[in-house]
């Protein structure tokens, strides 16, 4: 059960395997071991090609399994923070995960299944009608596409979010609809949701690229004295859709990338209650500024999906819930800082604390099954002892069987000599991606001011055409003053001249920035492609120490 005291709440939701995975025979590598704790079964290859399971051990606030309702996660995670919207608070409950991992399910729900946006509007409606009968609920409902703000509740015109004098963040023209009954407010909730999936081209995937902002105020006269707000964030591999795919594609995932992790620094300011919020790191921090601020109680939900299949988003989805509270466990010191910036980048995956690892039997097709516990308060301790001695089965052939955590000078294994013959270059892929980072940040600002830069142009010329149709006029009249004509037409024509020049420069730059890009990217597709071939993460610096060895 998730304390109604404490401001920030991270938790993790895992989904049961669904029909698709079921069929193409995905196992579930998930288990929850207590009320806090998750274990992820990493199936790897060694350089030798023998299969070894990484167990990578996780704790949250709450993890719930697959066979929890949302009614249940509700009331555990939930509803012990509603009703501190009605003294003054901003609730806010994020939904976090890889597209599919269950954060629309859990939302919004399905047919006959309710989900958190219902459940706590009822508990709203409930508050009020019994103790806070003065108070109104109002709704807008919008959405972060591509950096830019659509009104769900209203066609989606686009939206712009402005910082007044006293600094509070407001977006003009947002739709905030008064609403009396839950009913009504399910109706409008649902209008949001239908123009979420239908409004950009019908495709699915694109709904999985916005992040959804429902919001409701509880207003009492014009003052908003409270607020709930639920969103349901970008698929959070669409971050790392920075390789591969076309540049529009490559653009969006490195604004997706961007707003996800200034997402997580404004929860851990809010979280370490720092006196600097970085909500200006993206546009979706900054529209939910003042839910970083003040009184506030967060709540993220980690949506994970089970199969081995998904097992990489898993880990990433893991990782980014654990950094997001991370430092106020207070034990991972500068290490932690220096691997959270190497995982910022590009999300890359970042390496655990709790890991262990053990090899599978030579004719063993699926993944162990998962170990009973006899005692849950104790058992990820248990689970450490059993992977190291007691269990012959998946015991190490070749080396320690456990790695990280307290036993770091043993090395994980080390590969036979035969199986090292071509070497993995020594790549700086930090280095490469923090290039890329950079460079994607460039050139969304060029794009910005290329594209303002021509609008003004534009209106510029249009001044400047009305100006020379006002000569043209003057000099065709009997009797003209053909000299003034000229000057002024030279006038005209060097100005359009310095302006067409200085857009020429911009593109000239943007387009380098962009071709720039596109190299850094087939080098990181290639250094990664090598990585691949030698099962290496960015973090596996003591195995490319040995086979450089
Ligand atoms: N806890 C759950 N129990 C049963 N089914 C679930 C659960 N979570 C998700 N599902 C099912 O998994 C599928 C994907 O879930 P959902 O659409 O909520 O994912 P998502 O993370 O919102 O994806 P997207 O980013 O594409 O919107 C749906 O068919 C949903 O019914």
């Amino acid at each position: 059960m998730v304390e109604k005291d404490q401001k920030i709440q991270v938790i993790v939701r895992k989904r049961p395997l669904n029909s698709k995975e079921i069929s193409k025979g995905d196992q579930d590598i998930l288990q929850r071991l207590s009320a806090d704790t998750l274990i992820v079964r990493e199936q790897k290859l060694k350089v030798d090609l023998t299969k070894y399971i990484e167990e990578h051990h996780f704790n949250f606030d709450g993890v719930y399994s697959e066979d929890i309702s949302n009614q249940e996660l509700y009331i555990s995670a939930v509803q012990p923070i509603v009703q501190a919207s009605f003294q003054g608070a901003k609730v806010t409950c994020f939904a976090y995960g890889q597209t599919g991992s269950g954060k629309t399910f859990t939302m919004m729900g399905e047919e006959s299944i309710p989900g958190l946006y219902l459940l706590a509007a009822t508990d709203l409606f409930y508050y009020r009608d019994q103790y806070f009968r003065n108070i109104k609920f109002t709704v807008s409902f919008y959405e972060i596409y591509c950096g830019k703000l659509h009104d769900l509740l209203n066609d989606r015109n686009q939206l712009f979010a402005r910082e007044d004098a006293k600094q509070n963040v407001n977006i003009v023209g947002l739709q905030n609809k008064p609403v009396e009954t839950v009913e009504a407010l399910m109706k409008i909730i649902g209008t949001g949701m239908e123009s979420r999936t239908t409004g950009q081209t019908g495709a699915n995937d694109d709904s999985s690229r916005s992040h959804a902002i429902l919001e409701i105020n509880l207003k009492q006269g014009k003052k908003v004295v409270g607020k709930m707000s639920f969103i349901d964030l970008a698929g959070s591999e669409r971050g790392a859709d920075v390789s591969g795919a076309d540049f529009k594609t490559r653009m969006d995932g490195a604004e997706i990338n961007k707003s996800l992790l200034a997402l997580k620094e404004c929860i851990r300011a809010l979280d370490q209650e720092k006196r600097h919020t970085p909500f200006r790191g993206s546009k979706l921090t900054q529209v939910l500024k003042d839910s970083f601020l003040g009184n506030c109680r967060t709540v993220m939900i980690a949506n994970v999906s089970p199969g081995l299949l998904s097992c990489e988003h898993t880990l990433n989805t893991l990782r980014y819930a654990d950094r997001v509270k991370e430092l106020k466990k207070g034990e991972k010191g500068d290490k932690a800082g220096k691997d959270d910036k190497l995982a910022n980048i590009l999300m890359l995956p970042r390496q655990n604390v709790n890991v262990v690892r053990y090899n599978v039997e030579e004719n063993e097709e699926t993944l162990p099954p998962p170990k009973p516990i006899k005692n849950e308060e104790d058992s990820s301790r248990l689970l450490f002892k059993k992977a190291n001695k007691d269990d012959n089965k998946f015991k190490s052939k070749i080396g320690s069987g456990i790695s990280g955590g307290k036993n770091v000078n043993q090395k994980p294994f080390m590969p036979p000599p035969k199986a090292v013959e071509k070497k993995p270059p020594q790549v700086n892929m930090e280095e490469l991606s923090e290039k890329h980072e950079q460079l994607i940040g460039i050139i969304l600002a060029e794009e910005e001011d290329l594209i303002n830069s021509h609008r003004k142009m534009i209106d510029e010329m249009v001044d400047m055409i009305k100006h020379q149709m006002g000569l043209l006029s003057e000099v065709d009249k009997p009797g003209s003053d053909v000299d003034n004509y000229v000057r002024e037409l030279d006038t005209v024509l060097s100005i359009k001249e310095d302006m067409i020049k200085g857009i020429r420069e911009k593109l000239r730059v943007f387009n380098d920035h962009l071709r720039q890009e596109e190299d850094l990217t087939l080098a990181f597709e290639k250094n990664k492609a090598v990585m691949d071939v030698f099962n290496l993460d960015a973090h596996d610096d003591d195995l490319l120490q040995d086979i450089d060895d």
